[in-house]
């Protein structure tokens, strides 16, 4: 049974379990507190992971949209997004400290490899947490765009309405297809607020929820700062209250051990994914990478569009550190920079909970380079089992994708699919598109050949060569596509195809015209790519065949491979 906002337990187990920052010990504290404490920026000291504060940012707001399925999430009945009490939540407004007070987070993070010292949400807010009472799942609700925090280092605290749209939509588009994300809640505009950015431009916050916004710069921060109490309390938290469900860790080692063990896990399912679906992160720094392998930070995100996997959506990523070729390995950077801070803690095996022990260790060089090299041996271990699994999961779902058996004699037609892709600089969602929507029993191989490149054709249009070489190319893989698929029957095999394969891919052209739109107050494109982004596997969206043709498939070359700079 769905309920009201006010039938929604409300917790801040965040807060209640971890240390604050000393200058904000209480909600008390804060109260008192002017504001050069709570929205200046500073370096948190002491171990503190979060501040007390309150959304800063005030302005008349209008809810652009709201996510459904993250309300059904909560367990909430739709109608209560049409009431103040939703529509204020949604922006920070209105918020009362004494059932639940607000905070900031405190976390760090390795930037493009490079040590970035304190970041921490410059421009975000935890409201609370709120339990679906059916399912007890809780959720941790934030606020970005709430203006500034002592986390904002030289910026303004406020969101733009271009990233904000583009975050809703991809976590929609994300959490749609299956993917591990943070879900976007609601979107809203603030009236008269705008940011300097290349241009000035309006502003908005995102409403958005996760069963935790930990990130492993939230573990870096606290390593490198020498914070093992701080470390360890975060760790239990995490074991605690985060990890608990579906936790993967393992039979062998201490707890903290295991704890690595199942944050890489879920980090390889969540690659294999994005692997499987071209989609991209684009920043993939360690405080964009959450401990529970949820998608999050959308900012110069992509999906490949022609199939190049040294392609990286963002525009300063000069070396493609951030390229989809690179996303799994990248991972295991940021995984060996949550190892490096556990290592004491690992290291300590069963002495762990001996504080003496911890202590000695801490002070002494052998002890440390014991740890050190038993954790670089668990570390290796947990790398090879992410890899497999992250093997393993992309094929297993590139099978389904393809509507062939979980066979790994055909991962050779995978892979031989994919390097035509490559070769002739095709279409990737168009091309999985079509295979879930044509059986090759069908037609001649050839015809479904040229059908298919037909779909896919996207940087060379005109490229006789191309044309004709990559018809040839498909037609031999055609022939033992048909081979491999001949003992299942086409009909199911493609209805379970098109469970998998979204007729709608959310494409860096498509969100540009949507903003492009809504910077001149026309949102109607918006609620349409809304409903798309939301239902990507729908033949039809109820708009004309011609629209829905144009954002579904257009592959014009000078809509693909669109690259966006991290201003958000
Ligand atoms: N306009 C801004 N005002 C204040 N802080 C900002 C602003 N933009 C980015 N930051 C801060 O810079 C750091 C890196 O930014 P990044 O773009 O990765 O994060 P974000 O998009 O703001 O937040 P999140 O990762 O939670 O989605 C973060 O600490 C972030 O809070
Ligand atoms: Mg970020």
């Amino acid at each position: 049974m769905s309920k009201k906002l006010k039938d929604l337990p409300v917790s801040s187990t965040f807060t209640s379990n971890l240390p604050p920052d000393p200058l904000v010990p209480t909600v008390q504290a804060m109260k008192k507190a002017d504001d050069r404490i709570l929205h200046v920026p500073r370096f948190v000291e002491g171990g503190g992971l979060f501040t007390y504060l309150t959304p800063s940012l005030k302005a008349n707001s209008q809810l652009l949209a709201y996510s459904p399925s993250s309300v059904k999430s909560l367990g909430l009945e739709e109608s209560e997004t049409q009431t103040e009490a939703f529509q204020q939540l949604v922006v920070g407004s209105n918020v009362d400290v004494n059932k639940c007070c607000p905070w900031a987070q405190c976390y760090g993070g390795y930037q493009f490899g490079d040590w970035a010292g304190q970041l921490g949400d410059g421009r975000v807010v935890s409201l609370c947490e709120l339990t679906n009472p059916e399912t007890g799942k809780r959720f941790e609700i934030q606020v970005k765009g709430a203006g500034r925090t002592p986390y904002s280092r030289f910026a303004d605290g406020k969101a733009v309405l271009r990233s904000s749209i583009r975050e809703y939509l991809c976590c929609e588009a994300l959490y749609a297809l299956g993917i591990p994300t943070t879900q976007a809640l609601a979107i809203s505009n603030l009236e008269g607020v705008v940011a300097q950015r290349e241009t000035v431009e309006p502003c908005a916050v995102v409403c958005r929820m996760a069963p935790s916004w930990i990130r492993i710069g939230t573990f870096d921060l606290q390593g490198i700062n020498n914070q093992i109490e701080s470390l360890r309390k975060l760790a239990d938290y995490c074991l605690n209250f985060v990890l608990k469900d579906g936790f993967h860790g393992g039979d062998t080692g201490n707890r903290y051990e295991k704890l690595l063990r199942d944050v890489a896990y879920r980090n390889a399912k969540t690659v294999a994914k994005w692997q499987a679906y071209g989609f991209m992160n684009g920043v993939l720094n360690t405080d964009n990478t959450s401990i529970l392998g949820l998608s999050i930070d959308y900012g110069p995100f992509g999906f490949l569009d022609v199939y190049n996997p040294s392609f990286t959506p963002n525009h300063d990523d000069v070396f493609l550190r951030y390229s989809y070729r690179n996303q799994p390995d990248i991972i295991i950077w940021n995984l060996s920079k949550l190892a490096s801070a556990l290592v004491e803690l690992i290291g300590a095996c069963d002495k762990v909970d001996d504080l003496q022990y911890m202590e000695q260790l801490h002070n002494s060089t052998d002890l440390l380079k014991k740890a050190f090299a038993y954790t670089s041996e668990v570390f290796e271990k947990i790398v090879e089992e992410y890899k497999n699994i992250v093997q393993n999961d992309f094929y297993d779902l590139m099978f389904k994708r393809v509507g062939l058996p979980s066979d790994s004699s055909n991962k050779i037609l995978i892979t031989d699919l994919l390097q035509i892709l490559e070769d002739y600089e095709l279409d990737m969602p168009n091309c999985f598109s079509f295979l879930s929507r044509n059986s090759p029993s069908s037609m001649e191989n050839e015809e479904y050949a040229a059908k298919l490149m037909q779909a896919c054709i996207c940087l060379n249009p005109n490229n006789e060569r191309v044309r004709n070489e990559s018809v040839k190319a498909f037609t031999n893989w055609v022939g033992r596509y048909s081979e491999a698929t001949k003992t299942q029957e086409d009909s199911s095999r493609l209805a379970s195809m098109k469970k998998v394969n979204p007729h709608f891919t959310l494409r860096n052209w498509v969100l540009e015209e949507v903003i492009k739109e809504a910077y001149i107050g026309k949102f109607e494109l918006f609620k349409k790519v809304c409903k798309m982004a939301a239902c990507p596997f729908e033949d039809t969206w109820g708009f004309s065949k011609e629209e829905e043709d144009y954002l579904c498939y257009n592959t014009t070359p000078s809509k693909s491979q669109i690259q966006c700079s991290c201003s958000s």
